[in-house]
């Protein structure tokens, strides 16, 4: 049964078209690459997603609707564009402040997260004090700490270099094997090709099975 679908959907802003007659149908339990041109629809195909903004046709998951700006139907990790966080706290305030908003994550949890990556090393330096692949690293933290059952990742390995792109992938296919269903999209093709289940083109915000 399908577990992420969507019917039809399409989005035009100032009479261009971004997004064009998508329909998909995902199963649980698969990572699926998303890959495209720069401006081919990858971002607003994960935005609708995840109800940040309107479209015609529909989208569900877990067999319920999205609906704009509304809690999704399942508890999902996000990375959407430049991550943001609070720069004049240290990487651990951030993760502990994210964690109080949904009271999912403990402390071993939080810092369980961290150690993918080495960033407990990290975690009482402020994040102003991080490099570009460290807060990158705490992005992609932030979305799986909780135990999310969806993640919803845009361009994850912004920044990182080598061994964590190698962290990252062995992360992805660890909690894939747990029953995590996950998106990444990515300009980059070798990536895509190593960690996906199954790959789709954006093009023109037209979206294509390619394998
Ligand atoms: N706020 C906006 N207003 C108008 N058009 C927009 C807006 N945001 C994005 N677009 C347009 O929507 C289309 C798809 O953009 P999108 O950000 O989804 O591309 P992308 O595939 O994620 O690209 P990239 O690889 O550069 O991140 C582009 O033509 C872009 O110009």
């Amino acid at each position: 049964m399908s577990y992420l679908e969507l019917q039809h959907v399409s989005k035009t802003i100032k009479q261009i078209p971004v997004l064009e007659d998508v329909n998909l149908s995902l199963v649980q339990g698969k990572i699926y690459g998303f890959v495209g041109e720069n401006g081919s629809g990858k971002t607003m195909l994960f935005r609708a997603i995840l109800g940040f903004i309107k479209t015609s046709g529909t989208i569900s998951i877990a067999g319920q609707k999205v609906k704009l700006n509304q809690k999704l139907p399942v508890n999902t990790g996000t990375i959407i564009e430049t991550p943001h966080f609070m720069a004049s706290s240290t990487g651990w305030e951030n993760l502990k402040y994210l964690a109080s908003l949904n009271h999912l994550a403990s402390d071993e949890d939080i810092l369980a997260a961290m150690k993918v990556f080495g960033l407990d090393q990290k975690r009482n330096l402020k994040v102003k004090q991080y490099s570009l692949g460290m807060r990158q690293q705490l992005a992609i933290i932030q979305s799986f700490m909780e135990g999310q059952e969806l993640l919803i990742l845009d361009e994850p390995t912004n920044g990182l270099d080598d061994k964590s792109v190698d962290r990252f992938i062995k992360l992805m296919k660890d909690l894939r094997d747990q029953g995590k269903t996950i998106l990444i999209s990515s300009h980059e093709r070798a990536l895509i090709e190593k960690i996906a289940d199954e790959t789709f083109e954006m093009a023109a915000g037209h979206c294509k099975a390619l394998k």
